[in-house]
């Protein structure tokens, strides 16, 4: 078996929180035969924890953080967030659990052209019954936090720039208070020094949030912030 941590460990999976894969396969459809995109992953980010996982293009990293986002389920194996095994929920279930316990960054940005960077957040507040005056403090401290001026904060998003669009991006995905933080290639539409900027931002809010975070790259420059790098290669892992 592929495993980066000990299943066995009895203090591990589904005792603890955070970020846990277990025996993980994944395959999609491919003529008559299937593609193994994920084979026998077995994998745990503790709270606190920042892991970047790096491999060539078409090695699993996406369908890896679909799988651990329980948007796509996997063919064996079990993904646990906090403890919860994802597999063993109702659809509607599962849809809280992302909602309460999971953030995403997406690798593109994803955020309503209409909207201003701090209702980028509110918009998420239907949901989750805070009262708005309470969310709004809220969103913009966070906003802060990620290095959003307050004048910014009242920019769409086409008024701000890649690396500012990130910020929200990660404030965004920070609101509900994840546990786990799942990042799909976050630098890749900026240059150098703006990527080594928001691995560095990934890196200081999974510490003072605590969130398990999982990050995708392809840019090896980027790996010095992070706690663990595991490489990625034909649907398998290695720490
Ligand atoms: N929806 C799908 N249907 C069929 N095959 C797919 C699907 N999505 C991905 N694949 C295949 O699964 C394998 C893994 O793809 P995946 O997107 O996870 O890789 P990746 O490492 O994220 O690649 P990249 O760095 O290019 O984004 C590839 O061979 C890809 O062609």
């Amino acid at each position: 078996m592929n495993t980066v941590t000990d299943p066995t460990d009895p203090t591990s999976l589904r005792t603890r929180s955070g970020l846990a894969l277990h025996g993980v396969t994944l395959s999609y459809p491919d003529g008559e035969q299937r593609l193994t995109a994920l084979d026998d992953v077995s994998l745990e980010v503790a709270p606190g924890e920042f892991v970047a996982v790096a491999g060539p293009s078409g090695s699993g990293k996406s369908s890896l953080l679909a799988v651990a986002a329980t948007l796509l389920r996997p063919d064996h194996g079990q993904v646990l967030i906090d403890g919860q095994d994802a597999g063993a929920l109702s659809e509607r279930a599962r849809t809280a659990l992302r909602r309460e316990r999971l953030g995403i960054v997406f690798q593109q940005s994803n955020l309503l052209a209409s909207l201003t960077a701090v209702e980028q957040l509110l918009v998420l507040e239907d949901v989750r019954g805070r009262r708005p005056r309470e969310a709004r403090a809220r969103a913009e401290e966070l906003l802060a936090s990620v290095g959003l001026a307050a004048a910014k904060q009242r920019r769409r998003p086409h008024q701000l720039s890649g690396g500012e669009r990130q910020r929200v991006n990660i404030a965004r995905a920070l609101f509900g208070r994840p546990s786990v933080l799942l990042v799909d290639e976050p630098t890749s539409a900026l240059d150098h020094e703006r990527g080594a900027q928001i691995v560095e931002l990934l890196a200081e809010v999974t510490r003072t949030h605590r969130t398990a975070t999982v990050m995708v790259t392809h840019d090896r420059d980027l790996l010095t912030r992070v706690d663990r790098v595991l490489e990625m290669a034909d649907g398998r892992l290695r720490g």
